[in-house]
């Protein structure tokens, strides 16, 4: 950006609104040049360069979507934010796909238009950050076309909806939209939203007064106020229950949040991402997800291939997590056998890179830091066969319920069995098993709770 103010054009058809905003501008110290209709305004646009673009939606004699074109042809990298009709959500959603970074509605806030104003100028100051690109593998056609759809994504604020399966990256992408964004210096705040009990939801989400239930001993903030200017990723998102999908809707939507037990509203600025290897439109379809906040996050979406899809992928990453490894673990990376080589090659990965991590990581210990030969692999051989399982995600054959046990224990007892063996691998290392099962540790805290088998030393163990 040059030494001079920044540049913003404002374009609005009355008169009133116009100058507000030129008024707010100025006392930011910001240079304004407003335009009355679009057409002066692709006038203005193709006079000067600007740094930012504030535009209403009615533009006399033409709408704030034709401007959103016209800019995305003639100055795609200028940051626009439009300003719509109170309670015009579906208008936001259209103007975000054509572009805009972000929305406010009228009546204007002065507090939220400053905000606006100043998150839309430090857009253009994004660097590049390829270290975080490149830490995330894929010369694949599909994993380029994602990698240059996420770098355009990073820039606007629009909700990503990550579709993909379990293990395919979805939370990696939705980091790396927010270390390429204007948002990298502020938190990013990730959620698993199936691993919340439900009655504690709200109070995970928004935060609580201390005293406002039992067991509330203390103020908490609460997971939107912790990502406050930052971005906030929901996944498993289909796995909210109705009742907090309203709450998270009005949330979005006010951008404000009320503690459990507070009088009080505090307002959150914060970029939603979200995720589920689900698939959301049949959720919603079936009652199971709302109509409205799917379309309230689902505004654009960025699709994760699995790793079958990309096997050319396969040996970067292979060479990548073990450098990883053998880094973490101080010892000289291993080789890999021609054989191993070829049996990771057939294998299908139905559980993705995460599964791929977690094999190498097995066959690294077994391994003894030499050699990984298949054997180290323990690749499940009824499922070797790629062509014959290629589209399969089943691992194992399930096992068969007792008929005394309803299936709510049933899958408690199989998910109390997994978590204990992923304890005992780990010594009780509760960060190390969280990583094991492929959850946060906050997920598996609340499983350990919720299976009463938290110990009384949990306190003090691990980090968070
Ligand atoms: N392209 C990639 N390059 C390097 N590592 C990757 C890549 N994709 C995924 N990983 C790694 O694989 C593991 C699983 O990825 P991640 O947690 O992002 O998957 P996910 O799709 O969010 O999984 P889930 O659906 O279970 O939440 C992580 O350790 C991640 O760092």
């Amino acid at each position: 950006m040059s030494a001079e103010a920044p540049h913003v054009l404002v374009v609005d058809d009355e008169a009133d609104l116009r100058e507000l905003l030129v008024i707010t501008l100025g006392r930011m110290k910001l240079q304004a040049t407003a335009a009355d209709s679009l057409s002066t305004a692709k006038q203005r646009l193709k006079e000067a360069h600007y740094d930012l673009c504030l535009t209403d939606m009615n533009l006399g004699d033409g709408t704030g979507l034709e401007l959103l074109q016209f800019i995305s042809q003639y100055c795609p990298t200028m940051p626009t934010a439009v300003i719509t009709a109170y309670g015009s959500m579906k208008t936001a959603t259209d103007a975000m796909k054509y572009g805009a970074y972000d929305f406010i509605a009228k009546p204007v806030a002065l507090d939220r238009l400053r905000q606006l104003i100043e998150d839309g100028l430090g857009i253009n100051e994004v660097e590049e950050h390829h270290e975080e690109e490149d830490n995330l593998i894929g010369d694949a056609p599909s994993m380029v076309a994602l990698k240059s759809q996420v770098r355009k994504l990073a820039r606007s604020q629009a909700p990503i909806y990550i579709s993909g399966e379990s293990g395919s990256g979805k939370e990696r992408i939705a980091r790396l939209i927010h270390t390429l964004g204007p948002r990298r210096e502020k938190p990013f705040v990730a959620v698993n939203c199936g691993a919340i009990p439900s009655e504690l939801m709200e109070s995970e989400f928004f935060g609580h007064r201390k005293g406002a239930f039992t067991g509330a001993v203390e103020d908490r903030k609460g997971l939107f106020r912790e990502a406050d200017g930052g971005t906030l990723f929901l996944d498993e998102v289909a796995d909210l229950p109705l009742h907090m999908q309203v709450k998270l809707l009005r949330a979005i939507q006010e951008k404000s949040v009320r503690p459990v037990g507070e009088a009080k509203e505090f307002q959150v600025n914060l970029r939603i991402l979200c995720a589920t290897h689900k698939n959301l439109e049949d959720e919603m379809e079936e009652g199971r997800f709302r109509q409205d906040l799917f379309y309230r996050l689902n505004v654009i979406e960025a699709h994760v291939p699995p790793l079958r899809e990309r096997r050319e992928d396969i040996p970067k990453l292979v060479r990548h997590i073990l450098d990883r490894l053998s880094q973490a673990w101080e010892i000289p990376p291993p080789s890999v056998s021609s054989d191993a080589v070829n049996a990771i090659g057939n294998y299908a990965f139905p559980g993705n890179v995460r599964e791929l991590e977690n094999t190498l990581e097995r066959a690294l210990t077994l391994c003894d830091g030499n050699t990984i030969l298949p054997e180290h692999l323990r690749l499940p051989s009824n499922r070797s066969g790629l062509a014959s399982n290629r589209s399969s995600t089943s691992t194992s054959p399930p096992p068969i319920r007792p008929s005394e046990q309803s299936l709510e224990e049933f899958l408690q007892e199989i998910e109390k069995q997994e978590i204990l063996k992923a304890l005992d691998t780990t010594h009780w290392n509760r960060t190390a098993a969280a990583k094991k099962l492929g959850m946060t540790f906050r997920s598996l805290r609340y499983r350990l709770k919720k299976l009463e088998l938290d110990r009384d030393d949990d306190e003090t163990d691990d980090n968070e």
